[in-house]
C-alpha cells in the first residue's frame, strides 16, 4: 500500500472528528456566526502567508527538479490565495484587518516553518500535505451535503471544492508517494508523525476560530 493510502487510514478517526465540529456543520448550513468566520478568516491570512514561505522553501530544498517546480507553484498559489482573501474577502465579509496571530495559529505556523527549515525534506513535504488534502476532504464533503442554497460562505466552499485545487492536492499526494518510496522505514515513519500532527492542528484551527481563542495575556 502507498505511504499516502496507508497515512490517511491512521488519520481517518482524526478526520471524521473534523467533518462533525461545529464549525464545519455551521459552515456547511450557513448558520456560522459572522463573528467567527471572520476570526477565521484573519487567522487564515497570516496562515496562508507563512504556508506559503514553507512551500517555498521546501521548493528550493526539494532534491527533484520537477518537485522544486510543483512546490513553488503551490508557494504561488497560496500567495494569491492570501491577497485574494486581503482584496476582496475582507470586504466581503466586513473585516477591516486580519489582527494578531493566536495561539493555534502561532502553533500551526511556526510547527510548519521549523519542518521546512529543518526537518528532512521528504517530512516536510508530509507536514504540509494535510493543508491540501484535508481541506480538498472537506470541501468535497460540504459541497457534496449542501442543504442551503443560499449560504452565505459558499464563494469559500467554491473555493476548496474546486478543480484547480484538486490538481495541486493529486499532485502533493503524488509527489509525497513518490518520495516515500525512496526512503526507509524510519523516515517513513517521521512523515507519518509529520502528517499526523498537521492533522490534529488543522482540527485544532477551526475549533479555535469556533472558540474564538486568543492568547489569554
Ligand atoms: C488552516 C488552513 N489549512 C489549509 C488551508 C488550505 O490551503 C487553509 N486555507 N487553511
Amino acid at each position: 500500500m502507498k505511504w499516502t493510502a496507508k497515512t490517511w487510514k491512521n488519520i481517518e478517526p482524526i478526520y471524521q472528528k473534523i467533518i462533525e465540529m461545529p464549525f464545519i456543520k455551521e459552515l456547511q448550513n450557513g448558520t456560522l456566526p459572522m463573528e467567527k468566520f471572520q476570526f477565521y478568516m484573519g487567522q487564515d491570512s497570516f496562515y496562508l502567508e507563512n504556508f506559503s514561505r514553507s512551500l517555498a522553501l521546501i521548493g528550493a530544498r526539494a532534491e527533484s527538479i520537477d518537485h522544486a517546480l510543483d512546490f513553488i507553484r503551490f508557494a504561488e498559489g497560496g500567495i494569491v490565495v492570501e491577497k485574494a482573501l486581503h482584496d476582496s474577502y475582507f470586504q466581503e465579509f466586513g473585516l477591516t484587518d486580519r489582527g494578531n496571530i493566536e495561539p493555534t495559529t502561532h502553533h500551526y505556523l511556526n510547527f510548519l516553518k521549523s519542518s521546512a527549515a529543518l526537518d528532512q525534506v521528504e517530512v516536510a513535504m508530509a507536514a504540509v500535505l494535510p493543508c491540501f488534502w484535508i481541506y480538498k476532504e472537506v470541501g468535497d464533503y460540504i459541497y457534496a451535503n449542501k442543504i442551503n442554497e443560499n449560504n452565505p460562505y459558499q464563494k469559500w466552499i467554491d473555493t476548496y471544492a474546486g478543480e484547480e485545487f484538486e490538481e495541486s492536492v493529486v499532485k502533493a499526494i503524488e509527489i509525497c508517494d513518490a518520495v516515500a518510496e525512496k526512503s526507509t522505514e524510519a523516515q517513513q515513519e517521521k512523515m507519518t508523525q509529520a502528517f499526523i500532527a498537521a492533522t490534529k492542528l488543522e482540527y485544532m484551527f477551526w475549533e479555535s476560530a469556533y472558540q474564538l481563542n486568543t492568547w489569554l495575556v
